[in-house]
């Protein structure tokens, strides 16, 4: 084929890798062009505009900001990012049409550091059924296009779609015309999330050998994660001789998503043992720019999401809460910080022991005695037994709860039972420890709550009057814990009682129970003897 060879004049504003620094991994983020592609994750120019920034903040070294072609909203939110882009080299997608290339060239064009983006497939399965070209055919449009985006711009990327599924020996035929074309970096895309890390690494090393010229183009690797291997193959290629990773933020992009840009940064800044590559990116910015992306593309993060997921750096486990306590590195092998997370998170549940809950009760300001703290413990693994999240306002209603029961209460719940539900009666079946000694009662009501009530006032008659019942729930959900308040009042004297439990008639029992020994330690102070009997 008869192409004029251009890779003597590579592109003067190109974001090439440093020549001194051979190690230096370029980060490509299509977070705007590929993530949006998900069906659903449409953003609004505004948003564009945000997550444009932060990235640019970050340090990405090309944002690829959209295919100006798709549609008028696109073309506007590229031309913004290019006239808004203060570091980063601004990327416009295009087909191998001059159109599409023309009209990626009025979108960047504006940018300090522009590029345009051009692709076309080149497996059997593209050529055939996608393109209805053969073999030659697509090389001559390779050369077309390639050579008209060069002659705008003097920073070219192309892309043979669906290079991993293409023979080998017709990809090393087009990459040498896309060189010979002018383009200034080659990328290989795993467009179907086919490849394997050691496929991925052979490909980039088969071109390296076969194709003069590409040790002076950036070789970028663009990952899909169908097989769940994006960030292990590209990796492996990094490895092999890629200097140019693809990615987006959270992994955004069609279907199974791409190669996501936290995980790639990360894997290379914690295991640079092993990698000896780095990137320019200021990685604290990367939580902010995960959630500005989630946010706008309405794709929530997976818990479990590797870096950036809610629970990527929080521990639940006793043991490894212990450990960290007494030394992050044992369970974690990066910092929260570094990601610009404040702190790791210990979320208190069934599987947290004494040092995790000692040490949230000194950050919630609690001081609890030996003795009050062991039963403190006990009565939170009691509650996170019976609710999924422990929040810090549950562990605050439990103590305060806890600090309200006098241990010399005289009243004690043994045991409640109530009916209630549609149909009457209500009714509710209750043990009280009087003094020590057992009493049980069966009462009826309009409710749960006013049978137990009726039940209590069975075995402790008084005339003090109920002035407040009040329930709160302390977080949202359905196994959120009930915190209730009563108020007795009797002779012009108030008492309180108050307790939480994720049982509200169980609360409300105890809360009432509370506030009938609160009455009866006050009688108590004016008649140190008299029997438990409240009626006055
Ligand atoms: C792997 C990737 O991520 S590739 C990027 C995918 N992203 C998108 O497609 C999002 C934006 N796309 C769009 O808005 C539209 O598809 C447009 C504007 C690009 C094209 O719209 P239409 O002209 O209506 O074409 P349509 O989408 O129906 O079909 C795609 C056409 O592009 C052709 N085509 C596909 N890829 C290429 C390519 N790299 N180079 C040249 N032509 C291509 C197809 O053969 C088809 O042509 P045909 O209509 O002659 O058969
Ligand atoms: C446009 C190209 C690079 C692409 O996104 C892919 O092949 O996955
Ligand atoms: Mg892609």
């Amino acid at each position: 084929m008869n192409t004029t060879d251009r890779t003597d004049t590579p592109g003067a504003n190109q974001t090439a890798v440093d020549a001194n620094d051979p190690n230096h991994v370029l980060i490509f983020d299509t977070t705007l062009r590929d993530g949006e592609q998900s069906p659903g994750a449409t953003m609004t120019l505004q948003e564009k505009l945000d997550i444009a920034a932060i990235l640019d903040q970050m340090g990405v070294d090309i944002i690829e900001a959209g295919f100006p072609i798709a549609s008028e909203g696109d073309f506007e939110a590229v031309s913004e990012i290019a006239r808004m882009a203060e570091r980063s080299v601004i990327c416009g997608l295009a087909r191998a049409a001059k159109g599409d290339i023309d009209r990626a060239w009025d979108a960047v064009r504006h940018a300090k550091k522009p590029r345009i983006h051009t692709f076309i497939g080149t497996s059997p399965l593209h050529r055939q059924h996608q393109l209805a070209m053969d073999r030659d055919q697509v090389l001559r449009k390779i050369e077309d296009t390639v050579s008209h985006a060069r002659a705008l711009c003097d920073n070219v990327q192309w892309s043979p779609m669906d290079a991993t599924r293409t023979e080998r020996d017709y990809l090393i035929e087009t990459v040498k015309v896309a060189i010979a074309a002018g383009a200034t970096t080659i990328n290989i895309p795993d467009t179907v999330g086919y490849t394997a890390p050691r496929e991925s690494a052979q490909i980039i090393r088969d071109l390296l050998e076969n194709v003069p010229g590409l040790d002076k183009c950036v070789i970028a690797t663009h990952c899909h994660n169908d097989l769940g291997m994006a960030t292990a193959n590209s990796l492996a290629a990094v490895e092999a001789g890629a200097r140019q990773i693809e990615c987006t933020i959270n992994g955004l992009g069609e279907r199974a998503g791409n190669t996501a840009l936290e995980e790639v940064v990360m894997a290379l800044r914690v295991r640079r043992d092993i990698m000896p590559y780095h990137t320019g990116l200021d990685t604290t910015k990367i939580m902010s720019a995960s959630r500005m992306v989630a946010t706008a593309s309405g794709f929530p993060v997976q818990f479990n999401k590797a870096i950036v997921g809610k629970n990527a750096f929080a521990h639940e486990s006793g043991i490894h809460q212990d450990g960290v306590l007494k030394n992050a590195e044992t369970f974690e092998i990066m910092k929260p910080e570094d990601v610009g997370l404040s702190a790791s998170a210990l979320v208190m549940g069934k599987h947290s022991g004494r040092a995790a809950f000692r040490a949230k009760l000194k950050d919630l300001g609690i001081d609890l005695g030996d003795n009050a703290f062991q039963e403190a413990f006990v009565r939170f693994k009691a509650l996170a037994d019976s609710k999924k999240d422990v929040y810090d306002e549950d562990i605050v209603a439990l103590i305060d709860d806890e600090r309200t029961s006098a241990a010399n209460d005289r009243i004690r719940i043994r045991s409640l039972r109530v009916v209630c539900g549609t149909g009457a009666p209500r009714s509710a079946e209750l043990t009280l420890a009087i003094d020590g000694v057992d009493h049980e009662v069966t009462a009826e009501g309009d409710g749960p709550v006013d049978a137990a009530f009726a039940a209590v006032n069975k075995l402790v008659p008084h005339e003090a009057v109920l002035k407040l019942y009040q329930v709160n729930a302390v977080m949202d959900g359905i196994d959120a814990q009930a915190t209730v308040s009563v108020k007795l009042e009797e002779d012009g004297r108030i008492v309180t009682g108050q307790a939480a439990d994720t049982d509200t008639v169980v609360a409300s029992t105890r809360a009432y129970v509370i506030a009938l020994n609160r009455l009866t330690l006050r009688r108590g102070k004016s008649a140190p003897n008299a029997t438990i009997s409240l009626a006055s």
